[in-house]
C-alpha cells in the first residue's frame, strides 16, 4: 500500500499550489491532528504545539518570522520558504508607496471624495472648488530625490533597479548580499557601506530585511533625525523593523513627511501621515499562485525524496533517487565523525552505500543515502543511538 502523507493547511493557499499535490499520497486539511507537514502563509507557529509526527513546514511566501524556526530545526523539521516568488508584487507596491506619499495622493482622493459629497449636498460648483483647492496636494517628482535601500535581496534588488529607471539616484545597503542578487543589482545602484550613511543621504528609506535580532527597531529616532527634512519611510518588509513611536514623533514634527506601511497598528494607523495597507504586498493571484507552487513542490519533493530547497534551517541537499535503493534521511549536529559513524552503522546491517550527499548549515548537517539491500527497523534505532543524531528517515 502507498504511503500517504497528511498535510494541514493554514491560511488561504492558492489552488493552483494545492493541485501539485497528489491527492492519492497528499491528505489536504485545515483540522489535521497528526500532520506530516503543514503548509502555511503568516499563521502564528509559534504560540501552536508542534505534533510529534510533523517532518516538514513550508511557508508560501518570504518571511519566516511567524515560525519557530531554530526549535523546529533542533527537532529535525525542516522550514521551508520561497524565495523571490512574490518580489514583483512587492516592488510593484512599493514603487505604489513612493507615488502616493510624492504626490499626496492617499489625502487627495480622500479629499475629492469629500468634495462631491458636500457638492451633492450644497449644489456648489465642483470644478472651481477642484481647482482652488488642488494646491494644498501639490507634491514632487522622483528624478533627482535619493532612495535608500535597506536589504538587498529579491525584493530589494527589484525595487533598487525599478527605481533608478524612474530617474531616482538610489544607494542599497546590504551586508550579506549573494553574488546572485550583485548581479541582478543595476551598475547604478550605489554601495553604501552603512545604514547611518544610508539615512544621511536619502529623502526616502524602503525596508526589505527579514525581521530578526539584528533588524529590530533598524529605523529609529536617531537615524531619522539624520534624514533631510520632509523625508518618506517606506516599510513593507515588517512592522517590527520600524519604531513607530519615533517615526510618529518626526511625522508630527514635520521632519518625516510620510510613513507608507503594510502592518497596521492601533496606534500608528489612524495617524494622518501614515498609509497604512493591510499587509497587502504579497496579495496578487501571481504571487499567491507562485509561492503556493513552490511551497507544495519542495514539501512534497521533501516528503517523498527527502531532498531538501530553498530551507532557512537546513542545507541545499538534493539527489537523484538510484533505482533499486532504499533512501534515508539523518540529520545531525555539525560536529567531526558523524559521516564515518553513520556509514559503519550501514556497513554493520549489511547495507551497501549506493549514493551519498551530506551538507552541513551552520550548527546542522544533514544526509541522504541511498542503500542496497533489505532496511531492518532496528537500523533507525542504531542511527538514532549515535550521539549527535538528531532525527532518522526511512523515505522508502
Ligand atoms: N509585505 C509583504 O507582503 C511581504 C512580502 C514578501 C516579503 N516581505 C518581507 O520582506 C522581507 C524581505 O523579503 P525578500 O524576499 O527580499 O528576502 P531575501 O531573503 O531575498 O532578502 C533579504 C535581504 O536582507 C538582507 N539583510 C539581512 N539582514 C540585514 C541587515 N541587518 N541589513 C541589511 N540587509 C540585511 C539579506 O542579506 C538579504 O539579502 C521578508 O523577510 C519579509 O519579512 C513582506
Ligand atoms: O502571505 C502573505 O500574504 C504575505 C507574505 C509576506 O509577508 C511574505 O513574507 O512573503
Amino acid at each position: 500500500m502507498t504511503q500517504t502523507y497528511p498535510i494541514q493547511t493554514l491560511n488561504a493557499i492558492s489552488p493552483v499550489g494545492l493541485q501539485r499535490l497528489d491527492r492519492d499520497v497528499f491528505d489536504l486539511g485545515t483540522d489535521i491532528a497528526e500532520p506530516r507537514g503543514i503548509l502555511l502563509r503568516s499563521a502564528d507557529l509559534h504560540s501552536a504545539p508542534i505534533p510529534d509526527s510533523l517532518y516538514a513546514v513550508a511557508r508560501a511566501g518570504a518571511g519566516t518570522n511567524n515560525i519557530p524556526v531554530d526549535d523546529l530545526g533542533a527537532r529535525g523539521i525542516p522550514v521551508f520558504n520561497t524565495p523571490g516568488a512574490n518580489a514583483n508584487a512587492v516592488k510593484e507596491l512599493v514603487i505604489a508607496g513612493m507615488l502616493l506619499a510624492a504626490r499626496n495622493l492617499y489625502h487627495a482622493a480622500d479629499y475629492t471624495r469629500g468634495l462631491v459629497a458636500d457638492q451633492a449636498l450644497s449644489g456648489g460648483d465642483l470644478d472651481k472648488q477642484v481647482e482652488a483647492g488642488k494646491k494644498q496636494f501639490a507634491g514632487y517628482e522622483l528624478p533627482g530625490k535619493t532612495l535608500g535601500v535597506i536589504g538587498l535581496g529579491a525584493i530589494g534588488v527589484l525595487v533598487a533597479n525599478a527605481a533608478q529607471s524612474l530617474g531616482l539616484k538610489v544607494l542599497g545597503y546590504d551586508p550579506a548580499i549573494t553574488v546572485e542578487r550583485a548581479w541582478q543589482l543595476s551598475p547604478n545602484v550605489e554601495q553604501v557601506t552603512s545604514v547611518e550613511e544610508l539615512f544621511a543621504r536619502s529623502n526616502m528609506i524602503t525596508l526589505h530585511v527579514p525581521l530578526i535580532e539584528a533588524t529590530k527597531g533598524l529605523v529609529d529616532a536617531d537615524r531619522i533625525a539624520s534624514m533631510a527634512p520632509g523625508g518618506v519611510v517606506l516599510n513593507f518588509a515588517r512592522g517590527g523593523v520600524v519604531d513607530e513611536q519615533a517615526v510618529i514623533e518626526a511625522l508630527d514634527s514635520g521632519h518625516l513627511h510620510a510613513y507608507v506601511n503594510d502592518f497596521p497598528s492601533e496606534a500608528g494607523s489612524v495617524h494622518p501621515k501614515v498609509i497604512a495597507l493591510p499587509h497587502l504586498g504579497a496579495s496578487t493571484g501571481e504571487a499567491e499562485d507562485n509561492c503556493a507552487v513552490m511551497a507544495a513542490d519542495q514539501l512534497s519533493d521533501y516528503l517523498l525524496n527527502g531532498n531538501i530547497r530553498n530551507s532557512v534551517n537546513f542545507p541545499e541537499v538534493v539527489m537523484a533517487r538510484t533505482p533499486g535503493t532504499t533512501r534515508l534521511g539523518i540529520f545531525n549536529e555539525n560536529k567531526p565523525n558523524m559521516i564515518g559513524q553513520i556509514t559503519a552503522a550501514l556497513a554493520e546491517a549489511g547495507l551497501n552505500v549506493a549514493e551519498f550527499t551530506n551538507k552541513s548549515k551552520g550548527e546542522v548537517a544533514y544526509t541522504l543515502v541511498d542503500v542496497e539491500g533489505e532496511v531492518q527497523d532496528e537500523l533507525k534505532d542504531s542511527i538514532l543511538a549515535i550521539d549527535g543524531v538528531i532525527r532518522a528517515r526511512k523515505i522508502g
